[in-house]
Parts: C-alpha cells; sequence; structure tokens
C-alpha cells in the first residue's frame, strides 16, 4: 500500500501523518514500525492518522512506534491542527479534535505569513485517582512523591494522568543521562499495570522546568506535550512553580498554564512540517 504522509514535529517530537477520512487504511504493527525505522523508513516517534468523528471535526488515531495505541498526544494533536489547516481540511480557527481520551479544543494561531505558527491545546483537567492512572496503589489522590525503585535507585514519583499515564521525578541532577538509564525499568513497573511515560524534571525556577522523558512505546523523544502538562501539573501541586511554567525539553520549549483543581490544563507549542513525501508500506 502507497501512504502519501507528511513528516512534521511539535519540538522535535516528530510523526508520520496522514488522512484517511474513508476509513480504508488500518496499520498493522508492522506497518507503524517500518513508518517510525530511522533507516528503513520515515523515522517517527510515532504515526498519526487523521480519520472522521462523529463527534469532533477529526479523530486523532494516534500510534507509537512500538505499534501501541495512546490515549493522547499532545505534540501530536498541534500537528494533527496545523495538517488539517494547511492540506485546506477545515478552514476553523478554533479546532475541535477527538482523541481517545476525549474531545480536546484547540485554538489556532496564524503565524506572519499566514500559514500556523502556534496552537493552543485545552488538555483537559489532569487526573490523580490511580485507579484511572492506572496505578496498582492504594494511596488517596494525588499520588504525590510515592517511593518507586528501579535498578537499584529509589526514586519518588507523582503520577499524573492526562488521559495517557504519567510518573514525573523530579531530581536536583541534570536529567540528561536518566531516561536511557532508568526510562525502561519505570516505563514497564508494576505500579503500571497500563505501563508508563516517564519524566525526569530539574525545577530551573518557580516559572521553569528543565525536563528529559522516556516515552511509553517510544522510548527517549526529544519532547512529550502530555508529559509537559504532567510535569508542570505536579510542580505546582508540590508547590514548586506558579500556575504557568515553561518547560524546557530536548527539541524546545512548551508554555503550561495550569490552575489547580479541575481546570483544564493548556498547552501552546509549535507544529513544523519538514517534508512531505510517499512511502510503499
Ligand atoms: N509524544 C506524546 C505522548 C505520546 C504518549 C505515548 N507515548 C503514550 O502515552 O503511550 C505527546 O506529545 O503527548
Amino acid at each position: 500500500m502507497e501512504v502519501s504522509f507528511l513528516k512534521m514535529h511539535g519540538t522535535m517530537n516528530d510523526f508520520v501523518i496522514f488522512h484517511d477520512l474513508n476509513d480504508t487504511v488500518s496499520l498493522a504493527g508492522d506497518q507503524v514500525a517500518k513508518l517510525c525505522d530511522r533507516r528503513a523508513g520515515v523515522g517517527a516517534d510515532g504515526v498519526i492518522v487523521v480519520r472522521q468523528s462523529s463527534i469532533a471535526d477529526f479523530f486523532m488515531d494516534y500510534i507509537n512506534a512500538d505499534g501501541s495505541l495512546a490515549e493522547m498526544c499532545g505534540n501530536g494533536i498541534r500537528c494533527l491542527a496545523k495538517y488539517v489547516y494547511e492540506k485546506g481540511l477545515t478552514a476553523k480557527m478554533r479546532l475541535p479534535v477527538e482523541t481517545r481520551s476525549g474531545v480536546k479544543i484547540l485554538d489556532l494561531i496564524p503565524g506572519p505569513d499566514g500559514t500556523i505558527g502556534k496552537i493552543k491545546v485545552d488538555m483537559g483537567a489532569p487526573v490523580f485517582d490511580p485507579e484511572r492512572i492506572p496505578a496498582a496503589v492504594k494511596h488517596e489522590p494525588p499520588v504525590i512523591d510515592l517511593p518507586i525503585e528501579a535498578e537499584g535507585r529509589l526514586f519518588h514519583a507523582t503520577l499524573v494522568s492526562m488521559g495517557n499515564p504519567h510518573c514525573v521525578i523530579f531530581v536536583d541532577e541534570d536529567p540528561a543521562p536518566l531516561p536511557q538509564r532508568y526510562g525502561p525499568s519505570l516505563e514497564k513497573h508494576a505500579l503500571f499495570p497500563a505501563k508508563t511515560n516517564v519524566e525526569f524534571i530539574r525545577v530551573i525556577d518557580r516559572t521553569r522546568l528543565e525536563m528529559r522523558v522516556w516515552e511509553r512505546g517510544s522510548g527517549e523523544t526529544y519532547s512529550c506535550g502530555t508529559g509537559a502538562c504532567a510535569a508542570a501539573v505536579a510542580a505546582n501541586l508540590k508547590g514548586l512553580t506558579e500556575s504557568s511554567a515553561t518547560v524546557e525539553l530536548l527539541g524546545g520549549e512548551l508554555e503550561i498554564e495550569w490552575k489547580g483543581s479541575s481546570n483544564p490544563v493548556i498547552m501552546t507549542g509549535s507544529a513544523v512540517v519538514v517534508f512531505d513525501g510517499k512511502i510503499t508500506i
């Protein structure tokens, strides 16, 4: 099967994206793996198939590089919004998009040349109930600084779902080496029946976080939008940051705002088209 796609990224979290509005394409795991393979395929952290929705304008079918489905992808949904606008599939500047974790509302912010520069996403309210993360722990929500051991080291995790699970760990050291060393064990830790994304966070000040991430189903990535939201929420819960924070990632910066409690998390960031192409999978 030949697929015409766009290669896109959001703060260097990169995706193969195409639309299938007649719902004729269903990708097998090996086809996703080929699309994501950085030598034998296009190369990406995940695949986004834009589909029809009966409850919103589009449905984001997000698939991790290992073929597993994820409930939500923050960087990916910004890319979807730019894709459908610039492909002429919508003219809306406020766009409802269905995901496996509900409908998200996106505001498209035009750049100086009329293309879409930044996108603001209402990511919905964070979830702290361990059963809904999900996490196998008897604990009143929110779960803050839960001791968790990996590769012989003791960490303290704050658990947040943004529709997908996140294990947020605050450290006082350079977080750069931590995803490769501890990410695989934590991703598959027995505490997480659906596995988890893992964020290592160093607090820079009350409005800036440094983040490195190991993603469920994709490994270390340059950025994770839902992870940045989870990290900013966790930092605010712990009293380390204000209600707005800039999250510094390997691939760029994301602006996160959360006014606490059941308020939605608002994420603002860019989306970039790298190239278009065709591939037989
Ligand atoms: N990169 C995505 C997260 C993908 C999440 C996926 N790895 C999972 O939850 O399984 C983001 O920007 O939110």
